[in-house]
């Protein structure tokens, strides 16, 4: 039964496919306007950092020229001092040496800083944006959607804001430093190298492209893997009752032979990759070389300017590597901006009318009138409901499943506007008031009792924030729960468990009736609240709530029909209409649809 607090039926409405090829990275510029930007600081600090690792790394090519030639004064038959100017030169690249891997660290630390709180931001952005925004935007998109936003498309986002603040200033002023010093010292050399270069990466970045489309299908079937082990691990219980412990062994082996077999693939493309740049790059070694020989023959080119050309590549082609793997993080660091602004851009459809006032507290009258409703995927779930429940008074809707019995209650909390007619409490319209303040005049308990990872007492607190100790137990007392808590290890401040889970079905459903009885509003809402319970405590509980009821306008959904008999009203729902409305005695007495429900579970 999908209700207020149940799990979604729909399926997911956002795609993120890793096999869709990356999206422009418009949306991460905005992202580092919106987002970065404010933390410019850092990436100030960490760009300065960046620059003085280049200049330091440009220059040692040309260093290493001038000690070559100084080297090269020395050779020769005489024996001659060293002279304090090569001294000094050789001083100079520890000097250069010390300052880059200084300032390489200080960049590091500074972007990663600023990386890391802008991407706090965007969580709590995202967070936010779900948590205010409509119920319906999370009713229908799987929880896992939701999950794997927060997991992969984060730090898709994370790889690309570090890599782009730690690569990109570094490695273009660095290949541009290392060009010029390069051109000073040879420029024939340096254009002959310019043509040769490319054509040797040339395979690799062919490579690298393949590797990158394996690793996408890779990365989806790696999704697959996980939500079937997530299945399995959640229905083991079924999983062992049913003996179908060969069937998902099955299942996960299949996933888990077909994730082996992408990832080989991918790793057969990477294996390739050195042995590729072993064979162009001996190859070009022996082109230049062959080269620089013919050169220095010729007069035309000195040791130290050869020598000082080798420096000056080895430290530039990480970095061109670097920046040649750049484009395509940057690109899946887009596609994930995409999804941030698609979750944060969407305004809620449900949001309160400008100008829309508090409703305060409210007497408890509560009216639909000729309402009508359809779910986003069109599901018609009323179609022209009526009725009023007076303050104080304690309705009970019942009808078969799908009936439409809790979509009264979403539609009373305002988690969905009706299609058709009108919605209202105290004669005023749910729609002309702000939600907050139409909410904080209901206590809801819904099937699922929703309980938090957090001490019994924090649960039970949750439903009014700030009461008293002592309204916390008497709370927990009305729902007759207080027995069992003290019970557990640690009583109130025993912890509940994820969801709940440390406690058990009846259990989790008293704690849940203490959080509403706590928040004790004007208007109470319990959908099958009690239909966990063992007889006897169910007993207790009506009773409990029967003295907690009075005085305040209750709903209740029930399937139990013993339940509601005390009800003052039952309205029978079929079809999204109600089609009986009256006391149990009475509505017994018509012999209509309710009798026939109730001769239909006596039976
Ligand atoms: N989130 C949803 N999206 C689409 N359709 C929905 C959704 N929730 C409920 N429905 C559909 O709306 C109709 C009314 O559902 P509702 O949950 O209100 O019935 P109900 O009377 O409470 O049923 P049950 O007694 O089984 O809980 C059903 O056809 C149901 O399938």
């Amino acid at each position: 039964m999908p209700t207020a607090c149940s799990t979604p039926r729909q399926g997911n409405t956002i795609t993120s496919d890793p096999a869709k090829p990356a999206r422009p990275t418009g949306a991460l510029m905005r992202l580092a306007r919106e987002r970065f930007a404010t933390h410019w600081r850092w990436f100030v600090a960490g760009t300065l950092c960046a620059a003085l690792t280049s200049i330091a790394a440009a220059s040692y090519g040309y260093l290493l020229k001038l000690v070559v030639e100084g080297l090269e004064a020395l050779a020769g038959p005489d024996k001659v001092e060293v002279p304090t100017s090569l001294w000094w030169l050789i001083a100079i690249i520890g000097v250069a040496a010390v300052v880059r891997s200084l300032a390489l660290y200080g960049m590091t630390i500074f972007n990663n800083t600023g990386v890391q709180r802008a991407i706090v931001d965007i969580q709590a952005d995202q967070f936010g944006a779900l948590t205010d925004g409509d119920f319906a935007r999370i009713a229908a998109e799987a929880s896992g959607g939701f999950v794997s936003r927060f997991i992969n498309d984060v730090n898709a986002l994370r790889d690309a804001g570090l890599r782009i603040a730690n690569n990109l200033t570094k490695g273009v002023l660095t290949v541009i430093g290392v060009f010029i010093t390069m051109l000073v010292m040879d420029w024939k050399l340096t254009l002959v190298l310019l043509v040769i270069y490319p054509i040797a990466f040339a395979p690799v970045l062919a490579l690298g492209n393949r590797v990158r489309k394996r690793s996408r299908q890779s990365q989806k079937q790696i999704g697959e893997v996980t939500s079937l082990l997530g299945e399995a691990f959640q229905s083991a219980r079924v999983v062992k009752a049913y003996g179908l412990e060969d069937y998902q062994k099955a299942r996960a082996e299949r996933g888990f032979v077909e994730r082996s077999r992408l990832f080989l693939k991918v790793l057969t493309d990477r294996a390739a990759v050195d042995p590729i740049l072993e064979i162009t790059g001996g190859l070009a070694l022996v082109g230049i070389l062959a080269l620089t020989a013919w050169r220095i023959a010729q007069g035309d080119t000195s040791l130290g300017n050869f020598v000082g050309i080798v420096g000056a590549i080895a430290v530039a082609a990480p970095e061109l590597r670097a920046l040649g793997t750049l484009n395509s993080v940057a690109q899946e660091g887009g596609a994930a901006a995409d999804r941030v602004f698609e979750i944060t851009d969407a305004a809620p459809e449900i949001a309160d009318a400008p100008g829309a006032q508090p409703i305060g507290w409210v007497t408890g009258t509560v009216a639909f009138d000729n309402v009508r409703f359809a779910y986003p995927d069109g599901t018609e779930a009323l179609k022209g409901l009526s009725f009023i429940a007076n303050p104080g008074e304690t309705i009970a809707l019942v009808g078969p499943s799908g009936a439409g019995k809790s979509t009264v209650f979403n539609l009373l909390l305002r988690l969905y506007d009706p299609t058709g007619g009108v919605v209202s409490v105290d004669g005023i319209n749910v729609r002309d008031v702000t939600g907050a303040s139409l909410r904080s005049n209901m206590g809801l308990v819904a099937q699922d009792a929703a309980l938090f990872d957090d001490t019994i007492r924090a649960n039970i607190a949750l439903g009014r924030l700030g009461a008293s100790e002592a309204e916390i137990e008497a709370a927990a007392r009305a729902a007759n729960a207080h027995d069992f808590i003290l019970t557990l290890p640690g009583g109130y401040d025993a912890p509940a468990g994820e969801m709940g889970r440390n406690l058990s079905g009846g259990q989790r459903q008293r704690i849940a009736l203490a959080r509403a009885i706590i928040r004790a509003a004007p208007i109470l809402l319990l959908d099958e609240a009690t239909s966990a319970l063992d007889a006897e405590s169910e007993a207790k509980v009506q009773e409990a709530l029967a003295g907690f009821a009075k005085g305040r306008t209750t709903l209740i959904i029930a399937h139990r029909l013993s339940t509601v008999r005390a009800a003052d009203r039952i309205i029978v729902m079929e079809d999204g209409r109600a089609v009986e409305d009256g006391s149990h005695g009475v509505l017994m007495d018509r012999n209509g649809a309710y009798r026939r429900l109730v001769d239909l579970q006596l039976s």
